[in-house]
């Protein structure tokens, strides 16, 4: 197939890029000067000159729990008008199939974990989060409305769970927990500090999936696109409290130290547990333990120190 993949300069791009089912698929793979997802006229001008086969929608303004506190305006806008711009260009072309990547952040606050996908607008959203949502809900049913009327287009959504591994971002200002983990056990660890200070009191639960892992399960899903439901969870099926993740981390960084916690800092959704069942039934389920996980992360920072 030709397959168009926005976002590929991103953290997901790059692993689905890298894995090896790539090979088997022609890829178009913009940069963002190449198209600017901003504009709807930009955005449609290069679909139409590719026509691929499939569009992956990888891109988007993502980042962490203080990013998405930052700037609310910014995760709505901007997602939101990416979404769309490649959604309805999608159209424009004709292209017959999309897939469009949701996140588990769309789940109301207070939804029953593990969540299911009928569960989406259901119930107030988390505030840290709630412009980003926002928009990955609206893309969602705007790719759910026109695959429903249009016979001939099969647009889809995958929410997949927290994501960390390569190609991850290690600001603070806008880094996801696990690689925040990473940067903060590196920097104990070579400054010699004893003690790591963790956002909140650590209780709250996530569940994190490699990304590798999560490029493995989009290219499986890939192949069996016509089985694949409207909206399907892709996650690893359990979680951990934030202080496990940090306990994991200091082990296969080899940090020893005290953990001291600020308890000013936001924690968002107590646990946001995605239910595996519709990807189970698929057949595909994760292959990398979190060690593993943190360990390739690991060096992953380390190479791009250097
Ligand atoms: N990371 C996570 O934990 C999770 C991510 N997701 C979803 O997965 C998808 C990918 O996330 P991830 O790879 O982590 O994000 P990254 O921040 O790593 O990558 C974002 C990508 O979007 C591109 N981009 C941003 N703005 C524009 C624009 N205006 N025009 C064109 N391209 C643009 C970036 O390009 P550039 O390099 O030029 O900035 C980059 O390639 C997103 O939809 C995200 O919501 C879902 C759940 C969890
Ligand atoms: C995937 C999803 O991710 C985002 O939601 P989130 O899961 O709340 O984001 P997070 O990974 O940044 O934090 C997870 C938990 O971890 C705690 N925590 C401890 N110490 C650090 C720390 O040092 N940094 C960070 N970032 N978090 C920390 C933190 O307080 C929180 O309780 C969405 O905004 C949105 O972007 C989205 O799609």
């Amino acid at each position: 197939m030709k397959i168009l993949i926005t976002g590929g300069s991103g953290m997901v791009g790059k692993n689905l890029i890298e894995h090896a089912a790539a090979k088997q698929h022609e890829l178009v793979v913009p940069s963002r000067e190449e198209l600017d997802l901003l504009s709807y006229e930009k955005t449609s001008d290069l679909v139409k000159a590719h026509t691929p086969d499939l569009i992956i929608h990888c891109a988007g303004q993502v980042g962490g729990i203080h990013a998405n506190i930052a700037d609310p305006a910014g995760f709505l806008v901007n997602n939101l008008d990416m979404g769309r711009n490649i959604v309805l260009s999608a159209q424009a072309a004709g292209v017959s199939k999309l897939l469009n990547l949701g996140s588990s952040c769309m789940y109301p606050r207070l939804a029953e974990n593990p969540l299911r996908e009928e569960q989406v607008l259901t119930g107030e959203l988390e505030p840290t989060n709630e412009g980003y949502a926002l928009a990955k809900i609206t893309v969602a049913r705007l790719c759910s409305y026109l695959s429903a009327t249009k016979p001939n287009l099969h647009y889809k959504t995958l929410m997949p769970c927290n994501l960390f591994g390569k190609h991850d971002k290690f600001d603070p200002k806008v880094s996801h927990l696990l690689p925040a983990i990473v940067k903060k056990m590196h920097d104990a660890k070579t400054q010699g500090l004893d003690s790591v200070e963790i956002w909140g009191d650590g209780t709250v639960r996530r569940e994190f999936m490699f990304a590798s892992d999560m490029a493995d399960g989009t290219w499986y899903m890939v192949d069996r696109f016509e089985r694949l439901p409207d909206m399907m969870n892709l996650g690893v099926g359990h979680d951990y409290s934030i202080n496990e993740y940090y306990e994991a981390a200091a082990k296969v960084i080899g940090w020893k130290g005290k953990f001291t916690h600020d308890l000013s800092k936001p924690v968002g959704m107590k646990q946001k547990l995605l239910s595996v069942s519709r990807q189970t039934e698929l057949g595909w389920a994760p292959k990398t333990s979190l060690e593993e996980g943190i360990q390739q992360t690991y060096q992953f920072f380390l190479d791009s120190q250097s």
